[in-house]
């Protein structure tokens, strides 16, 4: 079998660089190109702290794909950009394994359109660590008997989205089992706006940003007498190459849009 011939967007980055060092580890996995919005011309290996890689840089997302023959476009830029590139890897037959985040529900069905018209995979996966996927498996099956919930995500300050794609997901998972509740007191009031959080179905989301964070979330339910707290922490950007690698491996037999990397999990 061939190698899979890869395109990263965002390669400086603190989630592309980690995908460099792992794509530069795998056999079966080829760097053919990325894509910067700086560094046009370079090669990767011009970077001082990037992996000794030949594969070129481009600043135009479209000369890369008229360009360099590839698989699948890793995504790990900006909401903003994340989408754009992800329409055009589609309309160049490349399919896209994006791990940016901030994409709106319009965006996704959008996606998931043209996926299906072009009968190309994708996978966006708001969170690429097996544990957060676990945690938010696990948050699903007790939301089912602890309709209160309150989720708690940590990042550092340097994340452009809030609340962040795993926290948005989770949510999403615990509204297939958890009927729209009201929490809190009835007659409640925030007296400086914004200290209940953000709201989905009357269950809160609250976003901390802080230097020295990575990425953290809490999901905790509270019922009569009891609280229960699964909590997940990504304590460096390792964590998330196992579900990159896997997207990547997977989205090469896929048709339709896979959202969420529990899909892609056996
Ligand atoms: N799914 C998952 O498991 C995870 C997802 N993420 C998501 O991945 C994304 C990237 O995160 P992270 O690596 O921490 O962020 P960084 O800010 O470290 O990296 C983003 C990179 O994208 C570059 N960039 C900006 N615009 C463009 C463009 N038009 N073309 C190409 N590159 C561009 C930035 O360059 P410059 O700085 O010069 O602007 C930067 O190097 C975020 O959306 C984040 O939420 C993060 C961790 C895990
Ligand atoms: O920006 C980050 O860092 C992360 N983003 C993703 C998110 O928005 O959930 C995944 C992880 O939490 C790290």
């Amino acid at each position: 079998m061939s190698n899979t011939k890869i395109i990263v967007a965002g390669p400086r980055g603190k989630m592309g660089s980690e995908a460099l060092r792992m794509i530069e580890k795998q056999d079966h996995f080829e760097l053919v190109a990325c894509v910067d919005h700086k560094n046009g011309g370079l090669a990767v290996k011009d970077i001082e702290y990037l992996p000794n890689l030949d594969a070129p840089i481009y600043e135009d997302i479209e000369q890369c794909f008229q360009e360099v023959e590839a698989d699948v476009l890793v995504d790990l830029t900006t909401p903003e950009f994340g989408y754009k590139h992800t329409r055009l890897a589609l309309e160049y037959g490349v399919r896209p394994v994006v791990g940016t985040t901030g994409f709106t529900k319009e965006q996704l069905s959008e996606v998931e359109q043209m996926a299906e018209d072009k009968q190309l995979g994708v996978v966006i996966a708001p969170n690429f660590a097996i544990g957060a996927v676990l945690m938010m498996q696990f948050s699903k099956w007790a939301a089912k008997y602890f309709p209160d919930v309150e989720i708690i995500e940590r990042h550092h300050d340097n994340k452009l989205d809030a609340p962040s794609g795993t926290a948005v997901k989770t949510s999403e998972l615990i509204q297939e089992v958890r009927d729209q509740k009201k929490q809190g007191h009835p007659d409640e009031q925030e007296t400086l706006e914004g200290a209940r959080g953000a709201d989905v179905d009357g269950m809160k989301i609250h976003s901390v940003r802080l230097p020295g964070l990575v990425a953290h979330q809490e999901v905790m339910f509270g019922s009569t007498g009891e609280t229960l707290t699964i909590k997940h922490d990504s304590i460096n950007r390792e964590s998330f190459m196992t579900g990159v690698k896997l997207s990547v491996e997977k989205v090469l037999s896929l048709q339709v849009l896979v959202y969420g990397l529990e899909n892609l999990l056996e």
